[in-house]
């Protein structure tokens, strides 16, 4: 069943083509692992298929609706960008609290400590974020995965950063367990990632 489709997008950036002509499916139940190298397009094509940025020609679906009209499916979809997206004057258990708010997700907080608890973070859920390593400000973002529990859609932007061997593995296991379970993750990463589940590979070609 198909859960996100590109249809001819094509983005531009200061007179740059960074990529034209985008015909992409995604299934349920489908690792979508983009590639490719620096300044290819690789965020911008995120973010388009977000909604958060237009895309210069084309349209993305996202569950039958096109995501520049209908907002409503988002609460569908967890996006966690190469930037956090965390307010740092804000403790890890109140950004969750206003994230959950924002995104019509029933969590209490027990569900948060319990999430932050298992990705190691006891005794720095009530510290302002500025306080926290880089790492641990991701695990916070990431926090997001577990605590979504209706979210179809994972589009993951360079998770793996600043994340330690142990969160790594704990990540990798995570997205499998969700594409095993019908989830669909559309991912890039420049790390080598080992997953339990099989996965597409697609590499954006950098045009000059
Ligand atoms: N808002 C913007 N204004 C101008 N140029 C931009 C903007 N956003 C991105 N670009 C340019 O578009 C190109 C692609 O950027 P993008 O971040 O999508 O690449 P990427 O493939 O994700 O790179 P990386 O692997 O380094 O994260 C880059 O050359 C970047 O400078």
């Amino acid at each position: 069943m198909s859960i996100l489709r590109l249809i001819n997008i094509s983005c531009e950036k200061q007179d740059r083509l960074l990529f034209s002509n985008l015909d992409i499916n995604i299934d349920a139940g489908e690792l979508f692992f983009l590639k490719g190298e620096n300044g290819a397009g690789k965020t911008s094509l995120l973010r388009i298929l977000t909604g958060l940025s237009r895309p210069a020609t084309g349209q993305v679906v996202f569950c039958g609706n096109n995501v520049s009209d209908d907002t409503n499916q988002l609460d569908n979809l967890v996006y966690c960008g190469h930037k956090l997206g965390l307010n740092s004057a804000l403790s890890a258990v109140e950004n969750l609290v206003y994230w959950a708010k924002t995104h019509k997700q029933t969590v209490t907080i027990p569900d948060i400590e319990r999430v932050l608890s298992l990705l190691s973070l006891v005794g720095m859920e009530d510290l302002a974020l500025k306080y926290l390593s880089a790492g641990q400000q991701r695990r916070v973002a990431l926090a997001r995965l577990w605590l979504n529990e209706k979210a179809i859609l994972w589009v993951l932007d360079e998770p793996f950063t600043a994340l330690d061997t142990q969160t790594i593995s704990l990540l990798e296991s995570k997205i499998s367990e969700f594409v095993v379970n019908g989830g669909s993750v559309v991912l890039t990463s420049h790390q080598q990632a080992k997953f339990s589940c099989p996965q597409r590979n697609y590499i954006l070609e950098y045009q000059i």
